[in-house]
């Protein structure tokens, strides 16, 4: 479980761009093809807003969304949504290649979730999942004290009475999150300072669902200074 941490949210942001970019270039000669769970939250957003300019091949990146709030496919609230208009819309991204989780309104919560499942087991595995991490310690849509933790399996659960708005979410499980080849954990803020300290000191997944985002090849913490201040130095 590595961990980088840069002075300052813009840092942060502006460092975490490049990496991607290296390692979506990295991918792309590789195999020809990079699959990215993106993730919605401020930090998510602005590092999406980031990559506007950059040199990517976008014709070969595929993305879809570690989590999903579950409303309209217009509602601002939608990540999918925020994510188009602070990038998806502005690069040469293959309409085909934008998997969204789906949106409330042609089928229920528990439908959209087993459709949502189809649908990431058909994508094959997820190179890099993004996360952003809650002050609660949340990561995706798993909250902690809620079931959807400790639900079993690979694919995506209906999460109810999220304590973030909107209540009705749609979640990669824990297993999702692990089955992906890399797992960055991006995370600014003094108000997540305890949740950092508490993630990487071993607690329980059902206390701090961060604790048990693991990649398969990679776990990567993102910190500006602020959310790394209750770290330990040695535990940097
Ligand atoms: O749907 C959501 O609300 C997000 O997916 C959520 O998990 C987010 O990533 C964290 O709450 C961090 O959000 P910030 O980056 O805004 O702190």
């Amino acid at each position: 479980m590595s961990l980088v941490v840069h002075e300052g949210r813009a840092a942060l942001v502006a460092a975490t761009a490049d990496r991607l970019v290296a390692l979506l270039a990295e991918l792309v000669e590789a195999r020809g093809r990079a699959t990215v769970a993106l993730t919605g939250g401020s930090v998510g957003i602005e590092l999406l807003a980031a990559l506007v300019d950059c040199e990517v091949d976008w014709s070969r990146v595929h993305v879809t969304w570690s989590d999903e709030r579950f409303v309209a496919a217009d509602s601002p609230d939608r990540n999918a949504r925020q994510a188009r208009e602070a990038l998806l819309d502005r690069v040469p991204i293959p309409a085909g290649n934008v998997h969204e989780l789906p949106a409330a309104g042609s089928a229920s919560l528990d439908e959209a979730a087993a459709a949502a499942t189809a649908m990431l087991a058909e994508l094959g595995t997820v190179d890099l999942t993004l996360l952003g991490m809650g002050p609660d310690a949340h990561v995706a849509s798993l909250f902690p004290g809620l079931p959807g933790v400790a639900q079993p399996g690979t694919g995506v659960i209906a999460v109810r009475d999220s304590p973030k708005p909107p209540p009705e979410r749609l979640s990669f499980t824990v297993g999702a999150i692990g089955a992906s080849d890399r797992v960055w954990l991006v995370v600014a803020g003094a108000d997540k300072a305890e949740a950092v300290a508490l993630a990487r000191s071993g607690a329980s997944p059902d206390a701090a669902p961060a604790a048990a985002a693991h990649g398969r090849v990679e776990t990567l913490w993102l910190l500006d200074d602020e959310a790394a201040a209750l770290l330990e130095q040695d535990g940097r």
